[in-house]
């Protein structure tokens, strides 16, 4: 589903944010990118979602070339950035009918493929409330929401439950594997929560300094016993980043 060979970036000013990258995720997975603040997670997610053009590499995005084909790409993928982008005045079912008619669909399929994916992230019956009005978990259901109208293949999710309560991330998990086993979409997110990467990942990917430095499911990084955090601070050390970039 995703196949990148050797992506990089180098921003202006000289700043190597991403060296080498080199990682696949299969069909049907749910894979977890990991890595200390400033890793290069953010920017190889935009990169693998058209957003931002790499220096170098290659990558077969669901199917398609990144960069000879960037369009069709975006046609079967979903993302929901950190920030999300959910309207705070604007009634959700009338945003997310609109959406789905910016992804192609006709007015009548537009409603049709509303009332499904309200119902996929168990938001039927919250239509005509603004997304000002919704919880923090319910608001990143509706982000997720609004990532699915066009019915993608792979999902790409950065820092889907920053700042949930303990409930509304186990909630927000339940649909992620919901979305997996019963439309059988993949999903690669990014978190720092590291029982959220073991108890919902399938395989995680760790970067540090730009580069892939680990790679395994949870079970294997945890190998001799080790917790995922010990493991997390032995493969990407104990120094503090964002003081360093200081
Ligand atoms: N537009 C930009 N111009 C210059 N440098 C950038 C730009 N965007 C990101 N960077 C730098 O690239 C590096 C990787 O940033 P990135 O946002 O990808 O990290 P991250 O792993 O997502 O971090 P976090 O966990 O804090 O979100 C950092 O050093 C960051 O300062």
């Amino acid at each position: 589903m995703i196949n990148a060979t050797g992506l990089s970036k180098t921003f202006k000013g000289g700043d190597v944010a991403v060296k080498n990258v080199t990682m696949s995720v299969r069909p049907g997975e749910i894979v977890g990118f990991l890595g200390p603040n400033g890793a290069g997670k953010t920017t190889t997610m935009r990169m693998l979602t058209t957003l931002l053009r790499p220096t170098s590499g290659t990558a077969t995005v669901a199917g398609h070339d990144l960069l000879g084909d960037p369009a069709r790409v975006r046609r079967h993928i979903g993302y929901v950035s950190q920030s999300g982008g959910v309207s705070p005045s604007v009634p959700l079912g009338e945003e997310l009918h609109l959406q789905a008619m910016l992804y192609g669909l006709s007015r009548a399929e537009a409603s049709a493929r509303t009332a499904e994916v309200l119902a996929m992230l168990d938001l039927t019956g919250m239509e005509s409330r603004p997304g000002g009005t919704l919880s923090g978990g319910q608001r990143r259901r509706v982000d997720i929401a609004f990532a699915l109208p066009h019915r993608p293949a792979l999902l790409f999710l950065d820092e889907p439950t920053t700042g949930l309560d303990p409930q509304s991330r186990a909630n927000l998990w339940d649909h992620i594997r919901r979305l997996r086993a019963e439309d059988g979409v993949t999903v690669f997110l990014t978190t720092h929560y590291l029982d959220e990467a073991d108890a919902l990942c399938d395989r995680l990917l760790i970067i540090d300094h730009g580069e892939i430095v680990a790679t395994g499911s949870p079970a294997e990084l945890k190998a001799g016993g080790r917790t995922l955090d010990q493991a997390f601070l032995d493969l990407t050390g104990r120094s503090l980043r964002e003081e360093a970039a200081l």
